[in-house]
């Protein structure tokens, strides 16, 4: 069976999801799609929803920039309101402003939502077709200058209370003063740093984030360093090759000079600083809510139910499962399965030993190195997850994988896939479409791989045998039940 995750990248998104039941999951997925594509129909306090002025004439409705301007206000107040009834700090540039959001109620993270969304319309119905393009496209000069501040450390080279002039800043450091402060004034444009004074530089909250949240300048790191020269690569890898679907003639490979030579990962693998750096980078993307296990371990969340299966003590294989974090948690939920994690022997080798602290626990666990792309060795197994794995391959690689799979298949085993699961354009709320669609463009540039529709998933699992049988859960999309009668 195929289950497919759809998590939100927005932090507090899901987080009425464990008192919620299904359904006003579902609705409010859908509320939001609705006052999102019709901001007039939501009314206002100036604008009747009948469309009649208060002196009992036709009113013409608001512009589309001022119906987006009203929307923001409304929101932001409503925002605004929760944060100070919970005595919560505004967000705000000053270096003693949180860097992150609280948890919010589901309807106050719709409101965030519908701000940043709303803001992103305005924005650009306010630059104009032409000039959003002629601008937009230097927004990788941001990321330069991001990028170059996050290799050479800045925001840790003073503290965060106090201020430093350019010279000083300059003997900390060996980028040459011209460059130090073009990269730094052009961060300041995005909020990262300021300049109080000419020539005095201080902190802001991203600049302190910069200098406090090690995960975040992996991400920042990995992304600069790694993928930003592969997505600079990637027409030339498309010119080579149209169809992209091979792992070493991706952007990656045209931007690193291994084309023809390895994979993205064995190049990772040759390098423990890039390695380490992307290891902490998944952390930090991670961290977000929506990525946690309990989304697939608490029924409660929507999690997959393994009552029946923990009844018969069932065989659950975790295939590319890492450290095995999804069978330890499984493991003390379902008291009498047995599970398999199965990884790389590096990734074996490393992992903790024993599993849990928990005995009842640990000696359910088993760890195995295996290679998925050879023939599967658990053979009869009730259950086989792939957790992030398909989504880093292409449709080639992705059935060379699935395919190994089949002869260690009984009737009625199942293959289970927790991933992305993209919805048609325009479907998703603007942020998580605009991240995902973001993230398919990563997995292209990387590795020639990418995120799947539901189509796309069918398509999948009937290219590698014909016998699964694909259904759609209400919030995961799901099962595929595999019968080799
Ligand atoms: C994106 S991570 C996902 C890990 C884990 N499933 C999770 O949810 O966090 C991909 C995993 O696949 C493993 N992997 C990569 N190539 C593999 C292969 N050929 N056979 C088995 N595991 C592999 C990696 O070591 C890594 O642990």
């Amino acid at each position: 069976m195929a289950k497919i995750k759809l998590s939100s990248w927005f932090n507090g998104k899901e987080s009425s999801s464990s008192n919620g039941d299904a359904e006003s999951k579902k609705n409010n997925r859908r509320s939001f799609f609705l006052s999102n594509k019709e901001p007039e129909a939501n009314g206002n306090s100036s604008t009747p929803t009948n469309g009649t002025a208060t002196n009992g004439t036709a009113a013409a409705p608001p512009s589309e920039m001022i119906a987006l301007a009203q929307k923001i206000t409304r929101e932001t107040e409503k925002l605004e309101a929760y944060m100070k009834k919970n005595n919560l700090p505004m967000p705000s540039f000053d270096v003693d402003a949180p860097a992150d959001f609280p948890k919010l109620p589901e309807e106050i993270a719709q409101s965030r939502q519908e701000i940043i969304s709303a803001t992103k319309q305005l924005g650009l119905l306010a630059h104009g077709p032409r000039e959003s393009l002629r601008w937009g496209i230097w927004e990788f000069l941001d990321v330069l200058a991001l990028n170059a501040i996050n290799h050479y450390d800045i925001a840790k080279l003073f503290p965060i209370d106090s201020t430093i002039t350019l010279d000083e800043l300059q003997t900390k450091t060996t980028l040459d003063p011209i460059n130090l402060a073009r990269l730094l004034r052009l961060a300041m444009t995005n909020g990262i740093f300021r300049e109080p004074s000419p020539g005095v530089i201080a902190h802001t909250a991203a600049s302190r984030a910069l200098a406090e949240d090690t995960d975040l300048t992996a991400w920042i790191g990995f992304n600069g360093e790694d993928i930003f020269p592969a997505a600079a690569h990637v027409l030339e890898a498309l010119k080579a090759d149209p169809q992209a679907t091979s792992l070493t003639r991706t952007g990656f490979q045209y931007a690193f000079d291994t084309v023809d030579k390895e994979p993205m990962f064995v190049t990772f693998g040759k390098d423990p600083h890039r390695a380490r750096r992307m290891g902490k980078a998944m952390v930090s993307l991670t961290g977000g809510e929506g990525y946690e296990p309990s989304y697939f371990v608490d029924v409660e969340k929507g999690g997959y139910d393994f009552t029946e299966l923990d009844k018969k003590g069932g065989t659950f294989v975790d295939v590319g499962g890492s450290h095995g974090f999804i069978c330890v948690d499984l493991a003390k939920r379902y008291k009498n399965m047995k599970f398999v994690v199965q990884d790389l022997p590096k990734t074996v080798d490393s992992a903790p030993k024993p599993m849990s602290e928990d005995a009842q626990v640990a000696e359910r666990i088993t760890l195995l190195a295996h290679d998925f792309f050879t023939e599967q060795v658990t053979k009869d197994a009730d259950v086989y997850y792939f957790r992030w794995i398909m989504h880093n391959y292409s449709t080639p690689y992705a059935i060379k994988i699935l395919k190994n799979l089949i002869p260690a298949l009984k009737p009625g085993a199942r293959i289970l896939i927790n991933d992305h699961c993209l919805r048609e354009a325009g479907q998703e709320n603007p942020w998580d479409e605009r991240v995902m669609r973001r993230m398919d463009v990563v997995m292209l540039a990387l590795l020639n791989a990418q995120e799947r529709s539901e189509a796309e998933f069918r398509e999948l699992f009937k290219a590698v045998d014909e016998r699964f049988v694909f259904k759609v859960g209400l919030f995961f999309l799901s099962p595929v039940f595999p019968c080799r009668c």
